[in-house]
């Protein structure tokens, strides 16, 4: 590998470069870690939840990664509930998402599981904390606006109910799209979207719409009281720090994995 790569690669930083979430968990000093990832808690000293924390308040404040690995924790466990499994340490739950166990069990302790040494995690407790922390315990109602080409296909996607998002409504300013039904959905104009959330704002919006759009239409979207928006729109979008909004760039995503081959990761 040539230098110039080498430097490059974030492993390759030294650790005090480092933000905590990068660092080898074997390779931070004790006494920067937290306790559950302390020499004491070896392999096999697992938790399950004690019934008393089951209904600890929910943690104000992950680190962004965190919540994105508990996203793919709930995902296995929703799976691991189908094959009938009951329990699952951490080395096992770390190896479904390629991570550390002694990340598992900071990520874990961090949602408020604690509870008895040695058995594992239940799964079904795992599924209702962590559901209940991402919002999955509750029902979201999420509209889509721009029924294009990714548009049409998150409308017939099946997998949004489950963890908790209905599509409500879907909108457009094709008239050729307007008024037909995909995945179950009709397509409504765009204009009726202020006659149609005055009534009853939905939570979350997805939007699916022309880079150039997107701005605009955001604004307006929270001017009618939405509060999320998944942005699509390979765009920066400037809206009011209570907006909650998580962008979604497949080509940069295209870009961090090539960057990562490139440099041999
Ligand atoms: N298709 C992909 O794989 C993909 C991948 C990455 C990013 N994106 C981004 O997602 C967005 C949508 O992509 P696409 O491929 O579906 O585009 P598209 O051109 O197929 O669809 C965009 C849709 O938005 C509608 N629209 C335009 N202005 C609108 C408005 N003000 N209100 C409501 N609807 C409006 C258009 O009529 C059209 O149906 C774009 O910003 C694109 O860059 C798409």
């Amino acid at each position: 590998m040539s230098d110039s790569r080498r430097s490059q690669n974030p492993d390759e930083r030294p650790d005090d470069e480092r933000p905590d979430d990068e660092r080898p968990d074997d390779e931070r000093p004790d006494d920067e870690r937290p306790d559950d990832e302390r020499p004491d808690s070896v392999e096999g000293s697992d938790f399950v939840e004690s019934s008393d924390r089951t209904k600890a308040s929910l943690p104000t404040q992950l680190p962004g990664p965190a919540v994105g690995r508990a996203s793919l924790y709930f995902r296995e466990l929703h799976r691991l509930r189908e094959s009938k499994h009951a329990t699952i340490n951490s080395q096992q739950l770390g190896r479904l998402v390629n991570v550390s166990p002694a990340v598992v069990r900071r990520d874990l302790s961090a949602l408020g599981t604690v509870g008895r040494r040695g058995v594992g995690y239940s799964v079904q407790t795992l599924i209702e904390r962590i559901g209940e922390v991402l919002g999955s315990g509750q029902q979201w109602e999420v509209v889509l606006i721009g029924v294009g080409s990714l548009g049409d296909a998150l409308l017939r996607y099946r997998g949004f109910e489950r963890l908790g998002f209905t599509l409500t409504d879907a909108f457009d300013v094709d008239p050729v799209r307007i008024g037909t039904t995909v995945g179950g959905i009709k397509i409504r104009d765009a204009a009726e979207m202020e006659s149609r959330f005055r009534q009853r704002p939905p939570n979350l919006a997805i939007l699916a719409i022309p880079a150039e759009k997107a701005a605009d239409v955001a604004n307006q979207l929270v001017s009618l009281g939405v509060c999320g928006l998944l942005n699509f729109a390979p765009v920066t979008l400037r809206l009011p720090p209570r907006i909650a909004v998580v962008n979604v760039d497949l080509a940069s995503e295209l870009q961090r994995l090539a960057f990562a081959v490139q440099s041999g990761r």
